[in-house]
């Protein structure tokens, strides 16, 4: 389990994180969604060791892990624009952080892994020839090779549409529940967060608004940022999908 306790993180004075109280199950899919620079990014890099809080602890598996180091913590992450290496073809770009740990992952478990992302036929482009979706693939492939004890996704759809963006969202979650995997997903979008997850961290204004289900979060939302930012912009979605089709029969 990973438990957040009263994490508080200001920049230049300004409150961001103002006592976040979490705690995740092993396994869980957790996404955090708020407004643009409502703290969520701060929050994942808090998460991952790359950002130091100002005060607060993070226990994971009833360890204190607050003063561990990035690397001692074994977590990790994918971020928004993917960080890949142009100048590594595909395959050297998924092996590059275990490409001297044998002992980290086996080649049947490392090609199992490029089986299940669909890579093979990609493996020796460059990454400038490959498509939105599979450099996505690529830097998943490249960051749970690693094993992370936890995997943490920066708008991992962000950069993706339509059928794509679909094909991605299951991949995550098959392969999470494949791993067992504990997975924090930050995103701005509503639906992505309620049809990926287990849980929804919404965070508004540094805090904690709702921390619950997608079905808490639908049928029971918790106060008014709750129903004005998550209910309503799904509603507006539904409505312009039904007055689309509405125009149809005109
Ligand atoms: N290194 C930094 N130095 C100063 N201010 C920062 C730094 N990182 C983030 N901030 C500020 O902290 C606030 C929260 O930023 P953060 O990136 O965590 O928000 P977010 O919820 O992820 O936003 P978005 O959805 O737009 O990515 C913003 O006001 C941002 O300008």
């Amino acid at each position: 389990m990973l438990v957040l306790k009263k994490i508080r993180k200001q920049f230049d004075g300004k409150v961001v994180l103002n006592g976040i109280d979490v705690e995740i199950a092993n396994g869980e899919i957790v996404s955090m969604l708020g407004p643009s620079g409502s703290g969520k990014t701060t929050l994942l890099n808090i998460i991952l060791g790359l950002t130091s809080m100002d005060s607060g602890t993070i226990i994971f598996n009833d360890k204190d892990i607050s003063k561990l180091s990035m690397k001692e913590r074994g977590f990790n992450i994918v971020f928004q624009d993917y960080a890949l290496f142009p100048n590594l073809n595909a395959y050297k770009n998924i092996i590059y952080g275990v490409k001297n740990r044998p002992d980290l992952i086996s080649k049947e478990e490392l090609d199992g892994l490029i089986d299940f992302l669909e890579l093979e036929p990609h493996l020796s482009k460059q990454i400038s020839q490959l498509s939105g979706g599979q450099k996505q693939r690529v830097a998943l492939a490249r960051t749970l090779a690693t094993k992370p004890k936890i995997l943490l996704l920066d708008e991992p759809l962000s950069a993706l549409d339509g059928v794509i963006k679909e094909t991605i969202k299951d991949r995550i979650k098959a392969i999470t529940r494949e791993y067992h995997l504990t997975t924090i997903i930050v995103t701005h979008d509503p639906e992505e967060a309620l049809t990926m997850s287990d849980k929804v961290l919404i965070i508004d204004q540094g805090k904690v608004s709702q921390f619950g289900t997608p079905n808490q979060v639908i049928h029971q939302p918790q106060n008014n940022f709750v129903e004005e930012f998550i209910l309503r912009q799904l509603r507006i979605k539904r409505d312009n999908i039904y007055n689309l089709f509405e125009g149809c029969h005109a």
